[in-house]
């Protein structure tokens, strides 16, 4: 495990704000991924909620120098397997299932699960986990309730995700317990659509300069 969380720790350490993607059509996958890592973010998820998701994924892997692919949205230990063999350099779940969790023992790869709540955190500790995505980060309780968490649970170390944006990923990025946070907001769906890739390097820029 601990070299596995190396891993996870050295990719997430790239940036502080991992993009979170939804992609409709797998042509879009390299332009908007070099526009990222343009941008200064290289690690990027790419979430398993659409047919040109798997294609997207290995696209990245195959073709965009610098950026680290990884999936988002793995549900279960199938997922797991199509995510890996698309070249996913990490793999990103909203929870912590037991086919994600038993597939993430049997690899190399990877994991970041999903928590939200003590229990829940306890739960995955167990299993041998010292980093893991906090989600959904604003609904479930935003800042105050991770940096609650962050004295009882001091080991553990987060990257919330869910209703994140400029706006207030600070307050996120300066708690002792949070590492990068991840967003949807630096690549949204209508740039996407019509292709405008420096509006994207932008945003990622912004993102960047939010450690300055
Ligand atoms: O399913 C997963 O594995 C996910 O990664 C969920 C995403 O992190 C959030 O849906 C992103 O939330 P927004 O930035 O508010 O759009």
């Amino acid at each position: 495990m601990t070299s596995k969380t190396d891993n996870l720790l050295a990719t997430l350490k790239l940036q502080p704000v991992v993009p979170v993607i939804i992609i409709d059509d797998a042509k879009s996958a390299v332009p908007l991924a070099r526009a990222l890592v343009a941008g200064g973010l290289k690690a990027i998820e790419i979430t398993l909620r659409t047919p040109a998701a798997l294609d997207a994924i290995k696209a990245v892997a195959d073709e965009v120098e610098g950026a680290v692919a990884g999936a988002g949205t793995v549900l279960d230990g199938r997922q797991w397997d199509l995510a890996v063999k698309a070249g996913s350099r990490f793999i990103v779940s909203p929870g912590a299932g037991t086919s994600v969790l038993d597939a993430a023992d049997q690899s190399d790869v990877p994991l970041l699960p999903g928590t939200a709540t003590a229990t829940e955190v306890m739960t995955v500790r167990d299993r041998g986990y010292s980093v893991m995505k906090f989600f959904p980060a604003e609904q479930a309780g935003g800042a105050p309730y991770l940096s609650a968490l962050s004295s009882p649970l001091s080991g553990i170390q987060f990257c919330p995700t869910g209703g994140i944006s400029l706006k207030n990923a600070k307050d996120y990025l300066s708690l002792p317990n949070v590492i990068c946070v991840g967003g949807s907001w630096v690549a949204p769906k209508a740039m996407v659509t019509e292709g405008n890739w420096d509006g994207i390097t932008k945003l990622a820029r912004e993102a960047c300069e939010l450690l300055g």
